[in-house]
């Protein structure tokens, strides 16, 4: 890996094809428009039809004729991540990278479409579905890969499997760290699974340390809001930084399944992409065997591949 890896070393992603969640702002956004202007075919997954027609209109003004493709998809609904895997499939043969990008955090306790916690509903169930769906046009993918976007809050994070939806006991925080510690055992589970198949598609997990996006000022909890908004705030990246992770993670030759990538400077804060360090517990087999046997039932989804040993 080239020490300052930038957007610049993108290899030409020409008939190449993304779907990227979350493409509307922030790190999504900043995804889109460095896999574009490689000549990547980047699919738009997102909720709001307006803010993908602006994000479409700015990607187009600075890289005219760029391949973008705008999908609904409402991650809080999982009869949605169908409807969309559905029209995708009406149109497309194959999908080379999907990256599983779009998060919340912190929000009042709510509940998605199927009464799921919103931050595990739409960070990591979701996900998970999106990705069991499409697996097949992956697995006809030209160097296919499954980029999961996970954070440093997964190593404070654990999966409380006797209370997931926070009935008995909520903080929003503690269940975003949930739901990024689950984003990390996927990956790694995932990885482990193709492996065991013989799959061709590969899993990585990138994160972008700190970056200035809607995700802490969105958050409507106070705390969370001062501490992330406002007191770090002067040591946030920009998104296009911030992103640098997960294009490392989609595009680099070298990068391998089962691999991790995050910023290289201030405690993983901001910097060049390198590989860190997954917390072990989020490779420790048993709790990944239970999180996707939990998020099969939760979803309704089965990956077309034989179980891991
Ligand atoms: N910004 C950071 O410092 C930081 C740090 C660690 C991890 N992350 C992770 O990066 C990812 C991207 O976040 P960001 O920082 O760009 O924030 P952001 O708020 O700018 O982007 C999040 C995107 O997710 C989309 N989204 C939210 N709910 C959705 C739903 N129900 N259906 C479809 N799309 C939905 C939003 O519309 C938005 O486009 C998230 O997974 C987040 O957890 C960000």
């Amino acid at each position: 890996m080239p020490k300052h890896w930038t957007a610049e070393h993108i290899p030409d992603q020409t008939e190449r094809t993304f779907v990227v969640t979350g493409a509307t702002s922030g790190l999504g956004l900043a995804t889109t428009r460095a896999l574009a202007r490689r000549g990547g075919h980047v699919v738009l997954a997102v909720r709001d039809k307006h803010k993908a027609r602006r994000a479409v209109e700015q990607v187009t003004a600075e890289q005219p004729g760029a391949h973008l493709e705008v999908r609904r998809l409402d991650l809080a609904d999982l009869d949605s991540v169908r409807a969309f895997v559905d029209g995708f499939r009406s149109d497309h043969a194959r999908l080379d990278v999907l990256i599983n990008n779009a998060g919340v955090m912190a929000p009042p306790r709510t509940l998605s479409a199927q009464g799921h916690e919103l931050q595990f509903a739409v960070n990591h169930l979701a996900h998970f579905a999106l990705t069991g769906l499409l697996l097949d046009l992956l697995a006809d993918g030209d160097d296919p890969r499954v980029v999961t976007i996970s954070s440093t809050n997964h190593r404070q994070g654990r999966l409380f499997f006797d209370d997931l939806s926070g009935e008995r006991a909520y903080a929003p925080m503690r269940f975003y760290n949930q739901s990024k510690f689950a984003n990390a055992v996927f990956g790694w589970e995932l990885h482990r699974r193709l492996t065991a198949a013989g799959s061709p598609v590969r899993s990585m997990l990138a994160h972008p340390g700190y970056a200035a996006t809607d995700l802490q000022t969105s958050a409507p909890v106070g705390m969370v809001k001062m501490l992330y908004g406002r007191i770090l705030a002067p040591l946030a990246q920009s998104p296009d930084r911030g992103a640098l992770p997960q294009l490392y993670a989609a595009t680099a030759p070298d990068a391998d399944g089962g691999q991790f990538f995050g910023p290289d400077g201030m405690g993983e804060l901001r910097g060049a992409p390198k590989r860190v360090r997954l917390a072990s517990a989020a490779t420790d087999a048993g709790t990944g065997r239970r999180l996707w046997e939990l998020s099969e039932r939760l979803t309704a989804v089965r990956f077309a591949l034989p179980a891991a040993g």
